[in-house]
């Protein structure tokens, strides 16, 4: 950096008004910080039910889409790091960034509004592709704000202090920390409710415009708060394109150590000191200390792998458990709020009494020990998530393996029938009852004998892999094979069927269509809680209530009296038990990932700002949230690839992979040496000043290479 240039950075650092010791500055980038997390977290509370319900995409299509929307989330801060240290600054990108932002997450609320597109008024949009296009063209803009912004912000936090200010600059990233899991606590509560409200100018419809458009109004209040704190802000300038210089100078160190790799050459301490004949020492002293810590970062995703499965895993092992807590219920993708409430605890509990308690007990508990213990919390985690789903494994069903088919008997008829059965005891099933559990075949051929009035011998063909039902009606000779259920219902619900014994067809509330004599209904999906159905054949009409827990699955049947007992004599068949084992028992899980976050992630935070070079924090930070973006890119090819047969397994896997990275990343880390970046830096100017050879070597070396440069040119003439 220039000197002038270095001087007038000196000079704005002095004029930072203060409070409580802090700069005022940082209260308007917390602000900031707050509100963009809420923008974020709320848009993606709603995201995947938006693709799912509004757009009308297939659950595959929508997880995938949003988890390439994820990744993309944090590939971007690259960019933004590059676009901050190399050309516009970090105040300047953010400010540009957060416009891209906020007009990203309008264009995604724009497109949710049916009305744009609904020209006959029937609630549904008629022009599928514009809703697509543009919320893919929204969520464009959001990865470029969100992710280019990410590395800039916190990097311009840490700016605002001056060097007295150390102890203050590791409080204000424990805060910014608390503000990312503040706002993204209120969003992910808020935004859900918000779409479950009806809006809409012709028709009235679940609120996605308020959900969306609540986030992208949070993300301008973001960036008016920025631009308000603009005239105390320590702004740090640029110095041209420092990634280009970067790069250059790795790639003539590579060079020159290859033309150089002779024995007569004398050694270098470090390979980069091959640069020195063509660049300043300076740049080549930072690219080490950038070098150094991308190094240590290498086994670092694996942390993230964990820690990004609460959302996917975690989840799903929640839609087995059962989420009622007596004076409320908790659905299962509600447990993750469970992260952000343990943060906003944990953080300063962390920072006034663990931390200055272990340093008061003498121990160093240094920045790179803090993160490996970190790493061991989240593998521990990962344990107990183990243990919790082996006694998930105790109460589910015994669902069929691929060379396998499970069969249910159900009776319709109005008599008992006596079913014989391959390699079985014969099977006594009442009238209107079923056979007491699924019937597992290694064989997917099989013959069954009833002893009706005349005998009836029956051929089924059943599905390898597939849990079914032979539903015998009134009429027994016309029974028939209804495919079931073979997992457990999605996201905690409850999958009801029916089986019409009634005379007549019936219409019942929640089923797509109406029920004919003897036809079995497909499955519908109802919440936990009490539900009503009504039944009604068009002259008379019941109801039947009852109350579902979570994850389980029934068969009512109904009998040929149903209107006479006013729905009371419906029969229920169990398929599939509710879940018994307790949301609760993840608790400890995510208490421990929580604190591992809280070591690694928080530390991380700190680390990458305090160990890179004052022109390379940004770009050090989107190294650090790289190692994100890769982690969750190995757990998407984890899903896809490393299928182990039992969900226990898999979790202590990857607990076991963690422990030992982290013993790899220990390793790593006691071979490391801590550094202040502005000392060395100092201490270099300070040499280059005394050193006037050095300038003249330089300028030799540069004119050579000039006249390389012409010779060739007229050779080639
Ligand atoms: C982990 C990210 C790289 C950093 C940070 N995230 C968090 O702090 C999470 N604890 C937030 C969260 C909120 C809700 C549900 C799960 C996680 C960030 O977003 O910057």
């Amino acid at each position: 950096m220039p000197d002038s240039k270095m001087d007038e950075t000196k000079k704005k650092k002095k004029k930072t008004a203060e409070c409580c010791g802090y700069p005022i500055s940082i209260f308007f980038i917390v602000v900031n910080e707050f509100c963009e997390r809420f923008s974020y977290y709320g848009m993606r509370a709603v995201l995947v039910l938006y693709f799912r319900y509004f757009l009308l995409w297939d659950d595959d299509l929508a997880t995938s889409i949003y988890h390439a929307f994820v990744a993309l989330c944090y590939l971007t801060p690259i960019l933004g790091a590059i676009i901050a240290d190399s050309w516009l600054g970090k105040f300047k990108t953010i400010i540009y960034l957060s416009i891209v932002y906020a007009v990203g997450q309008v264009v995604m609320a724009v497109s949710t509004i049916h009305d744009i597109t609904d020209a006959n008024r029937d609630g549904t949009p008629d022009n599928f592709t514009l809703h697509i296009a543009l919320s893919m063209l929204g969520l464009v803009l959001i990865a470029l704000g969100t992710g280019g912004i990410k590395p800039c912000v916190a990097a311009f936090g840490g700016d605002q202090f001056q060097e007295h200010q150390s102890r203050q600059l590791n409080t204000f990233f424990s805060v910014f920390y608390l503000c990312i899991n503040a706002g993204s606590l209120l969003s992910t509560l808020i935004t859900p409710v918000l779409r479950a409200q009806e809006c809409g100018i012709h028709t009235q419809q679940q609120c996605y415009p308020l959900a969306f458009g609540v986030p992208a109004a949070l993300m301008v209040v973001s960036l008016v708060v920025f631009i308000a704190g603009s005239g105390m802000y320590t702004k740090t300038a640029p110095e041209g394109n420092i990634m280009g210089s970067v790069c250059k100078c790795i790639w003539f160190a590579l060079n020159n150590r290859f033309r150089h790799r002779s024995d007569i050459y004398p050694k270098r301490e470090h390979w980069m000191d091959w640069a020195e004949e063509k660049y300043d020492k300076l740049l080549i002293a930072q690219i080490k200390m950038v070098l150094k810590v991308l190094f240590l970062y290498i086994p670092l995703p694996m942390f993230w792998t964990l820690f990004d499965q609460k959302g996917s895993r975690w989840t799903l092992q929640a839609t087995t458990m059962t989420g009622d807590f007596g004076g409320f219920v908790l659905q299962p993708d509600q447990m993750q709020t469970v992260n952000p409430i343990l943060i906003l605890t944990l953080v300063p509990i962390m920072d006034r009494i663990i931390f200055p308690l272990i340093k008061k007990c003498g121990l160093n508990f240094s920045p790179l020990k803090r993160m490996t213990v970190g790493m061991l919390f989240a593998a521990t985690a990962f344990i107990a998530a183990a243990l919790v789903q082996m006694e998930i494994d105790k109460t589910l069903p015994n669902f069929p393996s691929s060379s396998e088919s499970q069969l249910k008997v159900v009776n319709m008829h109005s008599e008992s029938l006596i079913v014989t059965v391959p390699s079985q005891e014969p099977l006594l099933i009442g009238s209107f009852e079923s056979s007491p559990d699924y019937i597992t075949f290694d064989q997917q051929d099989i013959r069954l004998a009833f002893n009706t009035t005349p005998e009836i011998n029956k051929d089924l063909s059943l599905i390898k892999g597939s849990r079914q039902t032979l539903i015998i009606p009134s009429e027994p000779a016309e029974m028939y094979l209804k495919e079931d259920i073979k997992s457990k219902p999605k996201e905690g619900k409850n999958a009801v069927r029916f089986v019409n014994g009634w005379t007549a067809y019936l219409n019942i509330t929640n089923l797509e269509s109406s029920l004919q004599p003897s036809e079995t209904s497909n499955y519908t999906l109802v919440s936990q809680g009490m539900r009503k159905f009504t039944l009604t054949d068009g002259i008379q009409s019941c109801e039947f209530s009852r109350k579902f827990g979570f994850g389980s699955s029934y068969t009512f049947l109904i009998p040929s009296d149903l209107f006479s007992t006013d729905c009371e004599s419906i029969k229920e068949i169990e398929d599939m038990q509710p879940n018994s084992v307790h949301m609760a028992l993840q608790i400890p899980q995510y208490f421990l990932i929580t604190t591992g976050e809280v070591m690694f992630s928080v530390t991380g935070l700190q680390f990458s700002y305090s160990q890179a070079p004052k022109n390379m924090k940004s770009v050090l930070q989107a190294g650090w949230l790289c190692t994100n973006a890769v982690g969750n890119i190995i757990v998407l090819i984890v899903a896809e690839l490393g299928k182990l047969p039992k969900q226990w397994a898999e979790y202590v896997l990857f607990a076991s992979l963690l422990v030992a990275v982290s013993i790899i990343f220990s390793i790593m880390a006691y071979f490391y040496t801590y550094i202040d970046p502005a000392e060395i830096e100092a201490e270099i100017l300070k040499q280059q000043e005394t050193d006037p050879d050095k300038k003249k070597k330089k300028e030799t070396l540069e004119m050579e290479e000039k006249e390389n440069e012409q010779e060739i040119k007229q050779t080639k003439i």
